[in-house]
Protein backbone atom coordinates (compact mmCIF):
# COMPACT_ATOMS: atom_id res chain seq x y z
CA UNK A 1 0.00 0.00 0.00
CA UNK A 2 1.14 3.82 -0.24
CA UNK A 3 -0.26 6.87 1.09
CA UNK A 4 0.61 10.50 1.35
CA UNK A 5 -0.09 13.71 2.95
CA UNK A 6 -0.39 16.09 0.31
CA UNK A 7 3.31 15.99 -1.15
CA UNK A 8 5.04 13.78 1.43
CA UNK A 9 4.94 10.42 0.09
CA UNK A 10 5.25 8.51 3.55
CA UNK A 11 3.77 4.95 2.67
CA UNK A 12 5.98 4.10 -0.42
CA UNK A 13 4.95 0.48 -1.31
CA UNK A 14 4.15 -1.09 2.19
CA UNK A 15 3.14 -5.08 1.87
CA UNK A 16 2.69 -7.30 4.84
CA UNK A 17 1.12 -10.55 5.79
CA UNK A 18 0.40 -11.18 9.56
CA UNK A 19 -0.40 -15.06 10.17
CA UNK A 20 -2.00 -16.31 13.01
CA UNK A 21 -0.46 -17.08 15.73
CA UNK A 22 2.19 -14.43 14.95
CA UNK A 23 3.71 -12.10 17.25
CA UNK A 24 5.23 -9.29 15.03
CA UNK A 25 6.92 -6.15 15.60
CA UNK A 26 7.46 -2.95 13.23
CA UNK A 27 9.86 -0.35 14.43
CA UNK A 28 11.01 2.85 13.14
CA UNK A 29 12.02 6.46 14.22
CA UNK A 30 9.31 8.90 14.82
CA UNK A 31 7.79 9.98 11.83
CA UNK A 32 8.52 7.18 10.04
CA UNK A 33 4.58 6.30 9.52
CA UNK A 34 4.22 3.61 11.89
CA UNK A 35 0.65 5.25 12.90
CA UNK A 36 -0.56 6.00 9.46
CA UNK A 37 0.19 2.30 8.48
CA UNK A 38 -1.86 0.98 11.67
CA UNK A 39 -4.64 3.79 10.44
CA UNK A 40 -4.87 2.33 7.64
CA UNK A 41 -4.87 -1.26 8.99
CA UNK A 42 -7.59 -0.17 11.09
CA UNK A 43 -9.51 1.50 8.40
CA UNK A 44 -9.19 4.73 10.05
CA UNK A 45 -7.40 5.83 7.37
CA UNK A 46 -7.96 5.37 3.71
CA UNK A 47 -4.41 4.26 1.79
CA UNK A 48 -4.31 6.55 -1.36
CA UNK A 49 -3.11 2.99 -3.43
CA UNK A 50 -3.64 -0.36 -2.04
CA UNK A 51 -6.24 -2.17 0.03
CA UNK A 52 -6.35 -4.41 3.31
CA UNK A 53 -7.37 -7.77 3.74
CA UNK A 54 -8.96 -8.47 7.63
CA UNK A 55 -10.09 -12.15 8.54
CA UNK A 56 -12.27 -12.23 11.85
CA UNK A 57 -12.07 -9.33 14.62
CA UNK A 58 -9.75 -7.10 15.34
CA UNK A 59 -8.98 -4.77 17.91
CA UNK A 60 -6.74 -1.45 17.69
CA UNK A 61 -5.06 0.51 20.42
CA UNK A 62 -3.96 3.97 19.11
CA UNK A 63 -1.54 5.96 20.36
CA UNK A 64 -3.89 8.86 22.15
CA UNK A 65 -5.86 6.79 24.44
CA UNK A 66 -9.91 7.18 23.55
CA UNK A 67 -10.90 7.57 27.13
CA UNK A 68 -13.65 10.22 28.58
CA UNK A 69 -12.15 11.93 31.40
CA UNK A 70 -15.42 12.07 33.36
CA UNK A 71 -16.36 8.27 33.18
CA UNK A 72 -14.94 5.81 35.50
CA UNK A 73 -12.75 2.54 34.65
CA UNK A 74 -15.70 0.49 35.13
CA UNK A 75 -18.17 2.43 33.24
CA UNK A 76 -15.45 2.59 30.18
CA UNK A 77 -15.66 -1.32 29.94
CA UNK A 78 -19.66 -1.24 30.52
CA UNK A 79 -19.59 1.51 27.22
CA UNK A 80 -17.65 -0.89 25.63
CA UNK A 81 -19.36 -4.11 26.89
CA UNK A 82 -22.17 -2.42 25.40
CA UNK A 83 -20.58 -1.47 22.30
CA UNK A 84 -19.30 -5.37 21.79
CA UNK A 85 -22.61 -6.85 22.75
CA UNK A 86 -20.26 -8.95 25.27
CA UNK A 87 -21.88 -11.16 27.76
CA UNK A 88 -20.42 -10.09 30.86
CA UNK A 89 -16.68 -8.41 31.90
CA UNK A 90 -15.15 -11.38 33.01
CA UNK A 91 -12.14 -11.65 30.18
CA UNK A 92 -11.94 -7.40 30.78
CA UNK A 93 -11.19 -7.56 34.69
CA UNK A 94 -8.79 -10.53 33.96
CA UNK A 95 -6.90 -8.56 31.41
CA UNK A 96 -7.12 -5.90 34.45
CA UNK A 97 -5.61 -8.30 37.15
CA UNK A 98 -2.47 -9.34 34.52
CA UNK A 99 -1.67 -5.78 33.90
CA UNK A 100 -2.49 -5.03 37.55
CA UNK A 101 -4.70 -1.82 38.28
CA UNK A 102 -8.02 -4.02 39.26
CA UNK A 103 -7.51 -1.40 42.35
CA UNK A 104 -8.76 1.44 39.98
CA UNK A 105 -11.92 0.25 38.77
CA UNK A 106 -13.93 3.16 40.39
CA UNK A 107 -11.76 5.65 39.42
CA UNK A 108 -12.36 8.12 37.07
CA UNK A 109 -10.40 7.90 33.67
CA UNK A 110 -9.16 12.00 34.24
CA UNK A 111 -7.50 11.39 37.62
CA UNK A 112 -5.39 8.07 36.30
CA UNK A 113 -1.37 8.37 35.77
CA UNK A 114 -0.51 8.38 31.93
CA UNK A 115 0.50 4.80 32.80
CA UNK A 116 -2.96 3.61 34.16
CA UNK A 117 -4.58 5.01 30.99
CA UNK A 118 -2.83 2.97 28.69
CA UNK A 119 -3.19 0.11 30.58
CA UNK A 120 -7.08 0.82 30.45
CA UNK A 121 -6.36 1.89 26.46
CA UNK A 122 -4.59 -1.59 26.38
CA UNK A 123 -7.91 -3.39 27.97
CA UNK A 124 -10.33 -1.74 25.57
CA UNK A 125 -9.11 -3.18 22.65
CA UNK A 126 -8.38 -6.22 23.89
CA UNK A 127 -11.74 -7.04 25.60
CA UNK A 128 -13.52 -8.54 22.87
CA UNK A 129 -10.76 -11.41 22.15
CA UNK A 130 -9.52 -10.42 18.67
CA UNK A 131 -8.38 -12.20 16.02
CA UNK A 132 -5.96 -9.45 15.42
CA UNK A 133 -4.76 -7.15 17.79
CA UNK A 134 -2.85 -3.45 16.29
CA UNK A 135 -1.17 -2.02 19.38
CA UNK A 136 0.16 1.72 18.67
CA UNK A 137 3.21 2.23 21.12
CA UNK A 138 1.12 0.01 23.43
CA UNK A 139 3.56 0.18 26.50
CA UNK A 140 4.03 3.82 26.69
CA UNK A 141 4.51 4.78 30.10
CA UNK A 142 4.29 1.08 31.84
CA UNK A 143 7.08 0.64 34.78
CA UNK A 144 9.30 -2.03 34.28
CA UNK A 145 6.95 -4.92 35.77
CA UNK A 146 4.09 -3.91 33.79
CA UNK A 147 6.58 -3.77 30.40
CA UNK A 148 7.21 -7.54 31.40
CA UNK A 149 3.75 -8.13 31.56
CA UNK A 150 2.45 -6.61 28.75
CA UNK A 151 4.83 -8.58 26.72
CA UNK A 152 3.66 -11.87 29.14
CA UNK A 153 0.17 -11.19 27.78
CA UNK A 154 1.24 -10.48 24.31
CA UNK A 155 2.62 -13.88 23.81
CA UNK A 156 -0.54 -15.98 25.87
CA UNK A 157 -2.28 -14.69 23.28
CA UNK A 158 0.14 -15.45 20.28
CA UNK A 159 0.06 -19.10 21.91
CA UNK A 160 -3.87 -19.22 21.83
CA UNK A 161 -3.60 -18.43 18.05
CA UNK A 162 -4.28 -14.39 17.64
CA UNK A 163 -1.92 -12.38 15.93
CA UNK A 164 -0.16 -9.17 17.45
CA UNK A 165 0.98 -6.54 16.10
CA UNK A 166 3.16 -4.04 17.86
CA UNK A 167 4.64 -0.90 16.56
CA UNK A 168 6.78 1.35 18.05
CA UNK A 169 9.88 3.56 17.81
CA UNK A 170 12.00 1.60 20.22
CA UNK A 171 13.93 -1.26 19.39
CA UNK A 172 12.56 -4.19 21.51
CA UNK A 173 14.37 -7.12 22.84
CA UNK A 174 13.74 -9.12 19.61
CA UNK A 175 13.95 -12.60 20.89
CA UNK A 176 9.93 -11.93 22.30
CA UNK A 177 8.46 -11.77 19.00
CA UNK A 178 8.34 -13.71 16.02
CA UNK A 179 9.07 -11.08 13.51
CA UNK A 180 10.73 -7.97 13.27
CA UNK A 181 10.25 -5.36 11.03
CA UNK A 182 11.62 -1.87 10.24
CA UNK A 183 9.82 1.05 8.52
CA UNK A 184 12.47 3.22 6.88
CA UNK A 185 11.76 5.49 3.80
CA UNK A 186 8.56 4.28 3.18
CA UNK A 187 9.57 0.57 3.24
CA UNK A 188 8.94 -2.20 5.45
CA UNK A 189 12.43 -4.23 5.47
CA UNK A 190 12.60 -7.07 7.45
CA UNK A 191 15.58 -7.35 10.20
CA UNK A 192 15.16 -11.49 10.90
CA UNK A 193 12.44 -13.98 11.22
CA UNK A 194 13.05 -16.44 13.49
CA UNK A 195 10.14 -18.90 13.02
CA UNK A 196 8.21 -20.07 9.60
N1 LIG B 1 -3.07 13.97 9.16
C1 LIG B 1 -1.86 14.30 8.73
N2 LIG B 1 -1.66 15.30 7.87
C2 LIG B 1 -0.44 15.62 7.41
N3 LIG B 1 0.69 14.99 7.77
C3 LIG B 1 0.56 13.98 8.64
C4 LIG B 1 -0.70 13.58 9.18
N4 LIG B 1 -0.50 12.54 10.01
C5 LIG B 1 0.82 12.30 10.01
N5 LIG B 1 1.46 13.15 9.19
C6 LIG B 1 2.92 13.16 8.90
O1 LIG B 1 3.24 11.90 8.35
C7 LIG B 1 4.48 11.43 8.87
C8 LIG B 1 4.26 10.07 9.51
O2 LIG B 1 3.47 10.23 10.68
P1 LIG B 1 3.10 9.02 11.63
O3 LIG B 1 2.35 9.58 12.78
O4 LIG B 1 2.49 7.95 10.84
O5 LIG B 1 4.58 8.57 12.10
P2 LIG B 1 5.03 7.63 13.31
O6 LIG B 1 6.11 6.77 12.76
O7 LIG B 1 3.86 6.97 13.92
O8 LIG B 1 5.64 8.69 14.32
P3 LIG B 1 5.85 8.64 15.93
O9 LIG B 1 6.86 7.57 16.22
O10 LIG B 1 6.37 10.00 16.25
O11 LIG B 1 4.51 8.36 16.53
C9 LIG B 1 4.98 12.52 9.81
O12 LIG B 1 5.88 13.33 9.10
C10 LIG B 1 3.74 13.28 10.17
O13 LIG B 1 4.05 14.62 10.44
Amino acid sequence: MCHAYGRRAVLRGVDLTVRAGALVGVVGENGTGKSTFLKILSGELRPQRGSVRREGRFGYCPQDAVLNDALTVRQHLEFFQAAFALPDLRYAEEIMEVLGFSEYADQRAGLLSGGTRQKLNLTLALMRDPRLLLLDEPYQGFDWETYQRFWHLAARLRDAGRSVLVVSHLAYDAERLDELWRLEDGLLRSTREVSA
